[in-house]
């Protein structure tokens, strides 16, 4: 009865859909929940599958100590009215393959889970997660014609939480206590910072040597590939989820969090047309502003090097789409 999509949903209570019920999909719609930000509406394409995943979801609410609302659906209709919309729908990585493998899976069933969710949440706020993370923003992005405060992409959160979780491996420190920026596109050109790396303030070259801050870079950069090559189906899930619903908190908290983001560039860093993650503050409109740092020549390089990557995947991509619909 619970799960069913006529489900009334709370008065006033915002409502976060999250378009793909798989493995990032059903770990978010949890994670949203049990903190208590917003109902969720899970969409998958296979029949029953969100429905049974929100229906496990809501009987984990007496225990979990929440109220939340949680449906699944295979009907964009019952996604109606979200302030934000997550696409996690498509195909994860296997082991031997690049992100960017994943294009021409991919790209199609971005674009229509944009149009399709925009349609029934035309105010809503686009975060997509599928892979090749930026390529995917940006088409998701061309597609629904929204702003750029509106469409945004998970990646340098989770990113940034790896190095960050290296580091404090390495120095045996609370995890928390680390603080460090991933810029960049997510994929092997990604552009970590070790400069801007801080335990409590201490900036991490002044406790670790350059050869095993290298390490630690080098490890973050494979830090999706090492999770599928040790788990053999799929990639990670539960650090995704989690990377995604601090973003999602932000957004409806309105907590102005300043976050790596992928976004579309106009400009900033000598960039335009192409998304990759910058620092951006997260808020009730979604990207409020994008902080230009002050970036060295060479970072600045390999943040063109990036960039320069998703442009070309965001060709091939249009001329994939174009093949399809012409
Ligand atoms: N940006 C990141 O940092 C990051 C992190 C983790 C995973 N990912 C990516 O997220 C995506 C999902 O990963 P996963 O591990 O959850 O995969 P998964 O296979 O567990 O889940 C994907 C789900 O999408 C559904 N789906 C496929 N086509 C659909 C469509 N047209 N409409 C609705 N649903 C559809 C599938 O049925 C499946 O349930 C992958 O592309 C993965 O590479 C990105
Ligand atoms: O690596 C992957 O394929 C999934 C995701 O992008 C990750 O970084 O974990």
């Amino acid at each position: 009865m619970v799960s069913s999509p006529s489900s009334p949903i709370l008065c006033n209570s915002p409502r976060v859909t999250i378009v793909g019920a798989g493995r990032v999909g059903s770990t978010l719609a949890q994670r949203i929940a049990e903190k208590n930000l917003a109902d969720v509406v899970l969409l998958d394409i296979v029949a029953g599958m969100p429905q049974g995943l929100a229906l496990d979801l809501m009987e984990a609410r007496g225990i979990e100590l929440h109220n939340r609302q949680i449906i699944g659906t295979n009907n964009y209709a019952d996604t109606s009215n979200s302030a934000i919309v997550v696409i996690t729908a498509g195909f994860p990585r296997k082991p031997g393959m690049s992100r960017d493998d994943l294009l021409k899976v991919n790209a199609k069933i971005v674009v229509a889970a944009a149009k399709n969710a925009i349609a029934f949440s035309p105010n809503a706020i686009l975060i997509v997660v599928t892979n090749p993370l930026d390529v995917m923003t940006y088409l998701a992005k061309q597609a629904t014609n929204l702003p750029r405060d509106r469409v945004m992409g998970m990646a340098g959160v989770l990113d940034s939480a790896r190095f960050e979780t290296f580091v404090a491996l390495e120095l045996g420190v609370l995890p928390a206590d680390v603080k460090a920026i991933v810029l960049g596109s997510h994929g092997d050109l990604m552009v970590p910072l070790p400069r801007y790396a801080t335990v409590n303030g201490i900036p991490v070259t002044e406790l670790l040597d350059q050869a095993t801050i290298e390490r630690m870079l080098a490890r973050t950069r494979n830090g999706g590939a090492e999770i599928v090559e040790l788990m053999q189906t799929g990639g990670a899930f539960f650090a995704p989820a989690s990377a995604a619903s601090v973003m999602v908190e932000s957004i409806l908290l309105n907590q102005s969090r300043l976050l790596p983001v992928a976004t579309y560039l106009q400009g900033e860093y000598g960039l335009e047309n192409v998304v990759i993650g910058v620092p951006c503050r997260l808020g009730c409109g979604g990207i409020e502003s994008v902080l230009e740092l002050t970036l060295s020549d060479g970072e600045k390089a390999a943040l063109q090097a990036s960039a320069q990557s998703v442009r070309q995947n965001i060709h091939r991509a249009q001329e994939i789409l174009a093949d399809v619909q012409g």
